[in-house]
């Protein structure tokens, strides 16, 4: 029988594609639903729901995934500390992806960002993020700049609480912190999604840049990610964990 997949905010810029990428993978779609509709009603007509919507709905779905036993696939991005912790409070009796980025280049991406700060000493490479979008986006830093920040941070050893962020530079900064994780957002025009993360020491810079074209590839990895959640137990998951990279 078809896997009924939810998709909340289904009138949204990722909402119409993966609806489109439901139906070309071969599952029902089970319905969607726009803001202000229950979550509850969409878990009860779905076997999983996939959450691209705003950080606000993140906690109501989560929720609403423990109560109706069944996973949820979390895609929005701009999370507080507070929000991200409720939705892996919830992860412990309901089944969740949550992932800053869906698309496979990025997840491969995060960790050779990973290793390379674990190669390049703090002291001597700064690490620098910069990211760029549409004009629409609400956010900033992306999920995925937070997502690179935090795996150089991983590879040096330490948090991005421990090591600083340098974040939105403007006016009498003073000069840059040993250690800090800098972030750049850029915004305009129709751009999917633009990340680079910059290793500079003195005599050397290493870049390393993915760009996305097309946002399908993002809509593709959520529908992936609620087939591959069917019959999982409860957990907070990681695209890289669907993807066999875990
Ligand atoms: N992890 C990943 O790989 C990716 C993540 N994203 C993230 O997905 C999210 C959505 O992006 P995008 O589709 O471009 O945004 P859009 O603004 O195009 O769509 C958002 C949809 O969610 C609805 N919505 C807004 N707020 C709420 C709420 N509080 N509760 C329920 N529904 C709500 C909107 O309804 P209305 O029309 O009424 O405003 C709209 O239908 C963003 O957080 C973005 O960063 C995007 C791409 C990839
Ligand atoms: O809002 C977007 O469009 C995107 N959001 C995600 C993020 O914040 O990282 C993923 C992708 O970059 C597109």
């Amino acid at each position: 029988m078809a896997i009924r997949i939810g998709i909340a905010g289904i009138a949204g810029r990722m909402g119409k594609l993966l609806a489109e990428e439901v139906a070309a993978a071969g599952a029902a779609r089970a319905g969607g639903s726009k803001r202000g509709d229950d979550p509850a009603a969409l878990f009860a007509a779905s076997d999983v729901v996939i959450d691209f919507t705003h950080a606000s709905a993140a906690i109501p779905h989560a929720r609403a995934a423990v109560a109706a036993g069944k996973p949820l696939v979390l895609g929005s991005s701009g999370l507080s500390a507070e929000q991200e912790a409720t939705v892996a409070e919830a992860a412990r009796q309901a089944p969740i992806v949550y992932a800053a980025n869906f698309a496979p280049g990025v997840n491969l991406f995060l960790a050779i960002a990973e290793r390379m700060a674990a190669a390049l000493p703090a002291e001597q490479y700064d690490a620098e993020i910069v990211e760029m979008h549409h004009r629409q986006k609400v956010d900033a830093p992306s999920g995925t700049a937070v997502a690179l920040g935090r795996a150089v941070a991983r590879g040096r050893g330490t948090s991005m609480e421990e090591a600083g962020i340098e974040s939105g530079r403007d006016g009498h900064t003073g000069p840059r912190k040993t250690g800090a994780i800098g972030f750049a957002a850029l915004r305009g025009g129709q751009v999917v999604g633009e990340h680079s993360l910059l290793f500079a020491a003195a005599s050397e810079h290493i870049i390393l840049t993915h760009k996305s074209f097309d946002r399908r590839v993002y809509a593709t990895g959520a529908v992936r990610a609620a087939l591959w959640l069917q019959g999982r137990a409860p957990g907070l998951y990681d695209m890289k964990h669907v993807l066999g990279m875990g």
